[in-house]
């Protein structure tokens, strides 16, 4: 069985503002591409050779994926894109301030959607300019599959279902996987592979521009994690 690699992207100009991002194209700020780099360089100096790459369509994840690749010199690799990768969609706190949401809502309510596993955001209207089906990014897409706002549990069913249906086939092959991808898509792939139960997978938060390894048995349970530093 291969390795994987998850990366979340180096800091984006709105998470150093605080402010709630989701499916928002934002890119990365000047610490995010300095994040990026240093992984680089952490793969390249624990020799660790990467034979494909897989990212979310938003540009955070696939610069970082790309300085990444460019900075540990593998720029070949080849990689991957899917919408079922990106971050969860935060529907309606989309573009706004967390502190403010907070103020707002109160502490209970907001850390249930932000870290609870069932809770979803209030949800965008369907003719509002941020609902995805505006974005010609995803207009291959069948309308019905674009999420409005979503909870962590369904932003696990489509990472998950895209680990099985693109991600193990590669693992299976034996080759080394980067996956560059965002906080609660990586939290909610590793909610899956480390068994973390939907509990439990509220304290866990997720690094900018740390690469975490997995390692696997044949039957791709985990052996092994680590972060490197
Ligand atoms: O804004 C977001 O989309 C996410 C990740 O940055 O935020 P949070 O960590 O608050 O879930």
């Amino acid at each position: 069985m291969g390795k994987l690699i998850l990366v979340r992207h180096g800091k984006s100009l709105w998470n150093v503002k605080n402010v709630f991002t989701g499916w928002t194209d934002i890119d990365l700020a000047a610490e995010g591409i300095e994040e990026a780099k240093n992984a680089g360089e952490l793969i390249k100096s624990n020799l660790i050779n990467i034979d494909i790459c897989f990212s979310s369509y938003l540009k955070r994840a696939i610069r970082t994926a790309w300085i990444l690749l460019d900075t540990a010199e593998m720029m070949h690799v080849d990689c991957r894109y899917s919408w079922k990768l990106n971050e969860r969609h935060y529907g309606d706190w989309q573009g706004k301030n967390k502190d403010e949401v907070l103020k707002a809502v109160g502490e209970e309510y907001f850390l249930s959607i932000r870290r609870g596993y069932d809770t979803a955001p209030p949800s965008l209207s369907t003719n509002d300019e941020r609902n995805p089906k505006f974005d010609p990014n995803y207009k291959a897409l069948d309308v019905s599959d674009l999420p409005l706002g979503e909870s962590l549990k369904d932003t696990s069913k489509r990472v998950v279902n895209y680990f099985f249906e693109a991600i193990a086939p590669e693992l299976a092959k034996d080759r080394t996987v980067l996956i560059s991808a965002h906080g609660n898509s990586l939290r909610a792939l590793i909610e899956y592979l480390e068994h973390i139960s939907s509990e439990e997978i509220a304290k866990v938060e997720v690094a900018t521009g740390v690469p975490h390894m997995y390692e696997f048995d044949g039957k791709l349970n985990v052996t092994s994690h680590y972060q490197l530093k």
